[in-house]
């Protein structure tokens, strides 16, 4: 759906994207992860034809250039503020873009933005407009949607709303590409991960990959912590003992299990960590900092 090809953005003189390039599939949701100034949203106006470019973009097929943006016909996209106009309703505001008129109104309840779209958006919150340009984004049953930081703003009721409504979405095949510096706040959504730092994808996998590669450690607790502690060296079993639990390797728990049962030593927990995806893209990043260093 969406080919990004050997990307390279300058702001005046300056690479600010260097050689980036991804795909994206229908149905994908593409978290564009990297810290500030990292060139996130500056990819995304690249693909939106708002800059000029070395390298290619398409679209269905169809190249976008700055100055080709007949592809661009079936994107939505919400980048920076959104382009509102304060003395129309949200309605109106909507009603300039919608081609239909009943896709705007389910948009609309399923946003909870019912009771004040009337109004007009000069009085609108924060978070009010982010909901509104994220609409605007998602009209016209788009084949690729482009969202710049969309929960800048939301609360957490709107924020789960916001995640449904983009996995409805993409489970009718509308592609994602939604950046975000907080990597928990895509987690719960996205399918694949792009890292982006000094303009450079230093990752870019499916979350299932990525998440294998940093696997997940798990939390074990028997009925006897000194006869498993026993048991785990007996066996050279890698574990770190955290109070009367311990953390082990998702590689040995059958292992685990068995040696247990041999024993009759009885299981009280053995489930995953939940792993902090934030430590993980911290880590990447000191370790390119790292390489960069010794390069
Ligand atoms: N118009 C501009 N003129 C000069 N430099 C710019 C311009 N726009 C962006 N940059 C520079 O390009 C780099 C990438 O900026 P970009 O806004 O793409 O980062 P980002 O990853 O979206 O950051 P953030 O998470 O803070 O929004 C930054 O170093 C920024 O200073």
């Amino acid at each position: 759906m969406l080919k990004v090809q050997n990307v390279t953005t300058y702001i005046g003189r300056t690479k600010i994207v260097k050689r980036a390039s991804f795909d994206i599939d229908a149905g994908n949701i593409v978290g564009l992860i990297g810290p500030n100034g990292a060139g996130k949203t500056t990819i995304m106006k690249t693909i939106l034809g708002l800059t000029k470019f070395d390298g290619s973009i398409q679209i269905n097929h169809q190249p976008v250039t700055e100055n080709q943006h007949a592809a661009l016909n079936s994107v939505g996209a919400l980048i920076e503020h959104p382009a509102i106009y304060p003395f129309l309703s949200g309605r109106q505001n909507l009603a300039l873009y919608s081609h239909d008129h009943q896709d705007m109104a389910r948009l609309i309840a399923k946003l909870g933005m019912t009771d004040y779209i009337q109004q007009k958006a000069k009085g609108y919150s924060l978070g009010m407009k982010q909901k509104l340009g994220i609409a605007i984004a998602l009209l016209n049953h788009p084949q690729l949607v482009i969202l710049d930081e969309p929960m800048n703003g939301l609360d957490v009721e709107a924020t789960i709303g916001i995640r449904k409504l983009i996995k409805q979405y993409a489970d009718r095949g509308t592609a994602f590409l939604i950046s975000s510096h907080i990597l928990s706040e895509l987690q719960k959504v996205m399918t694949h991960v792009v890292l982006i730092n000094h303009g450079q994808i230093i990752v870019n996998q499916s979350f299932e990959e990525f998440e294998q590669l940093h696997h997940r450690d798990y939390k074990l607790l028997t009925e006897d912590e000194v006869l498993t502690a026993q048991v785990l060296q007996q066996r050279t079993i890698h574990y770190i003992q955290e109070g009367n639990t311990f953390r082990v390797k998702r590689a040995d728990i059958f292992d685990i299990q068995d040696a247990l049962y041999q024993q009759q030593i009885h299981l009280k927990e053995l489930a995953p960590i939940e792993t902090n995806f934030e430590q993980v893209v911290v880590t990447i990043l000191e370790q390119q900092r790292r390489a960069d260093h010794e390069a």
